[in-house]
């Protein structure tokens, strides 16, 4: 679909309530499909990709009640799970694919995965080879690095593994394989990543060792059901924290949002930008920290943004992109290879799509180089199926000189249904 942005917005004025967050979301249906009893999740994220994972362990045979943002898991513990008649349909989700071939890795059946055509395009084999090692048989398109991909799980091995990348998807395959191992799994982190896994896994009674990047657990253990309220989404708020910095005259609050410190680099980078940017309000939800965020319109200043940041805001790098345009001087963007892999390859489809706005970036081997100061005028745009590409020229849109038009809008309700209304209540 192909659909008009406002563009030439004067101010963004008002308070949102950000939905919940899509990374701790599809782990509480994880985590309450392989517990034991009722667990209830508020809050929850109602975007595609969280259907996706509902509607999997459905087809594993787990009981699940939603209605909107609530949602009840009858869990049976892991042997709870049955062999699927049908093949389960990731949809656009990689966290669901990922994260669930780790716990399936561990079941004594067979079951064959597939998503969409992105989906098709990303690596496997980060999870694959890891997971056969520790003793599941799993195939896949060329040599099991793509979907279709099959697993006939089995009884694993603990052993110790030292991650090739910083993927919190990866660490969490292995850490749900490593709960129904023999022995102790650990991971090897080569900088932090988001720790909703272990923190979950405590949630639900369960234990779990962190020393540093290396992160360890015990299998055979029994995980209890539990309440989860889902924080807001710090990479939904993001685009809104970005919109409120460029858009002049603009003030934006954001409740409720999740604050883990893994997930905080889009707030650090802001800050050292020049954002005027404040968090309130702090407090603790479950087992997540969440805060006020308030935004106003500020100058801006160009920066380095590398290394062990990188995790830290890995799917705010499109809007942050959109962000350094709008400042002084340049911000560099490196070790961030991982944005090839990911709904689109980010590196090319943000500097093509800001390019066609008259951005000045160029794309490097693992980031980009933004010169700041750019007007930008009308276009034609796409977001190819990614949601986060799709938001991201949406707000650019509200700075834009001329009419936007943008192809394949609906991409957004992956991660944020109501996106549009949202934008809209700031707008009026
Ligand atoms: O574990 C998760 O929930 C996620 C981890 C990240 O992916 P990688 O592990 O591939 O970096 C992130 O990009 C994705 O949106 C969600
Ligand atoms: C990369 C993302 O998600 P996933 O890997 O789950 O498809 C994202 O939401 O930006």
């Amino acid at each position: 679909m192909t659909t008009v942005l406002t563009s030439q917005v004067k101010r963004l004025v008002g308070e949102l309530s950000i939905p919940g967050d899509k990374s701790i979301s599809h782990r509480s249906v994880m985590f309450g499909a392989i517990a034991h009893g009722k667990t209830t999740v508020s809050n929850f994220l109602t975007g595609e990709d969280c259907l996706s994972t509902i509607a999997c362990f459905r087809k594993l045979g787990v009981t699940i009640h939603q209605h909107e943002d609530k949602v009840e898991i009858i869990g049976k513990g892991f042997d709870g799970l049955v062999e699927p008649t049908e093949r389960l349909d990731v949809g656009n989700s990689g966290t669901t694919i990922r994260l669930m071939l780790g716990i399936l890795s561990g079941r004594p059946f067979y079951a064959a995965l597939e998503g969409d055509s992105s989906i098709a395009k990303r690596p496997m084999t980060r999870v694959t080879n890891p997971l056969s090692q520790m003793g599941a048989v799993i195939d896949g398109r060329e040599n099991g690095k793509f979907t279709p991909i099959s697993i006939r799980g089995g009884n694993l091995e603990g052993f110790t593994y030292e991650l090739p990348m910083a993927s919190a998807q990866v660490k969490s395959a292995i850490i749900l394989a490593g709960l129904q191992a023999n022995g102790t799994t650990t991971v090897i982190e080569p900088s932090k990543t988001r720790d909703h896994t272990e923190r979950m896994i405590r949630q639900f009674g369960g234990e779990v060792s962190v020393d540093g990047l290396k992160v360890s657990v015990t299998g055979g253990q029994t995980l209890q059901a539990t309440h989860v309220h889902v924080p807001g989404d710090i990479s939904s708020a993001a685009f809104f924290l970005v919109a409120g910095a460029i858009v002049p005259n603009s003030e934006v609050t954001m409740r409720n949002v999740g604050i883990n410190p893994s997930r905080t680099g889009i707030i650090d980078v802001m800050l050292q930008m020049g954002a005027s940017l404040h968090v309130s309000e702090e407090g603790k939800d479950a087992a997540e920290p969440v805060a006020d965020l308030t935004i106003t319109t500020s100058s801006l200043k160009g920066i380095t943004i590398e290394g062990d940041m990188i995790p830290r805001l890995i799917d705010e790098i499109p809007i942050i992109a959109l962000l350094a345009t709008q400042a002084n001087g340049t911000t560099v963007i490196k070790d961030a290879e991982e944005l090839k892999v990911k709904e689109t390859n980010r590196i090319d489809t943000v500097v093509n799509e800001l390019k066609k706005l008259g951005a000045s970036i160029e794309a490097t081997d693992d980031g980009m180089i933004i010169h700041g100061g750019s007007k930008l005028h009308g276009g034609q745009v796409n977001s190819y199926g990614d949601h986060r590409i799709g938001m991201m020229l949406a707000i650019a849109s509200l700075i834009s000189s001329e009419e936007v038009t943008l192809e394949n809008e609906e991409a957004i309700s992956v991660s944020y249904p109501m996106f549009f209304s949202h934008l809209n209540k700031l707008i009026n």
